[in-house]
């Protein structure tokens, strides 16, 4: 088990990526914290399907927009699980919507909910993990889309690259407390968030045309990499970002 007995924690744990990630750091023997928007009963089956691994499980509703979100979900952890080991940003949205009249509200929110919940959590978490004294690992969910544009996405975009940024600042800033900072950058995973964009059959297509292993990724095939940079197997790994996309970054021709 690569996360025995260290207490993990993650935003927008009730679905997709976030989900996948959580089950499998509790198959890794992690307690685990999950914080997002919904309410509590639809996140009773993962609380349920964590406990049956005999791990703890604990759940906060909020908003991580909201910068209060951080304090109330980091205490909660430390009072329940007693402290914090692995802590993931996840939590995001993307509202597709052409570049030239996008509504300011849009990119509003989108910024919001991606930049500054991943600023406000990871901070709240460095902070819990320097008191503590026992160093820790951080992980972002940000994108291949950090590194590549989307006419629709002008608005997400430079928010995953921000993401990306602030693993590598943080990094910097957290190494001396033996905190390490990854992100981690996937593909296109097929979840919620994409499910009406990829109603489009033929942008479905030609975006698995373009993907070398063939397929567009599910939420699990991102659970393992970020379980591994969660773990001491990635004890000198910080800073680094890890595309999780098939090849579809690296296919130019
Ligand atoms: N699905 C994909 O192709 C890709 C997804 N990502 C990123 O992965 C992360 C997870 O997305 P998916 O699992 O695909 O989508 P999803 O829609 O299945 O899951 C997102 C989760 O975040 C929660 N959430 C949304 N707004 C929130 C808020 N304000 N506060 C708290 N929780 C909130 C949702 O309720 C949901 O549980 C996002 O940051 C997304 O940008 C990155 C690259 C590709
Ligand atoms: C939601 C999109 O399908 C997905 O989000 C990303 O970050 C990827 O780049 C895909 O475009």
């Amino acid at each position: 088990m690569l996360l025995k007995d260290k207490v993990f924690a993650i935003t927008g744990g009730a679905a997709g990526i976030g989900r996948a990630a959580a089950l499998e750091a509790a198959r890794q023997g992690a307690d685990v914290a999950i914080t997002d928007i919904v309410p509590e009963e639809s996140v009773q089956p993962i609380l349920d399907a964590i406990r049956a691994e005999g791990r703890r499980a604990l759940y906060l509703q909020g908003d991580v927009s909201a910068h209060e979100t951080a304090t109330r979900f980091i205490t909660a952890i430390t009072e329940e699980l007693g402290g914090l080991d692995i802590f993931v940003s996840n939590a995001g949205i993307c509202p597709f919507h052409a570049f030239l009249d996008l509504p300011p509200e849009t990119l509003i929110k989108t910024v919001g909910v991606n930049l500054l919940g991943a600023y406000f959590m990871v901070q709240a978490a460095a902070n819990q993990m320097v008191s503590q004294g026992r160093g820790g690992a951080i992980i972002a969910v940000s994108s291949i889309s950090a590194l590549v544009g989307g006419a629709y996405q002008t608005h997400y975009t430079p928010t995953k690259a921000g993401i990306h940024s602030l693993m590598q600042s943080s990094a910097v800033a957290l190494g001396k407390f033996g905190i390490r900072c990854n992100s981690v950058l996937p593909g296109t995973i097929r979840t919620a968030i994409n499910e009406e964009d990829l109603s489009d059959k033929t942008k479905e297509e030609a975006m698995i045309s373009r993907i070398p292993l063939g397929r567009l990724g599910a939420p699990e095939d991102l659970a393992g990499p970020i379980v591994f940079l969660g773990s001491s197997m990635a004890s000198y790994v910080t800073g680094a970002s890890l595309l999780v996309d098939g090849g579809c970054f690296v296919n130019l021709q």
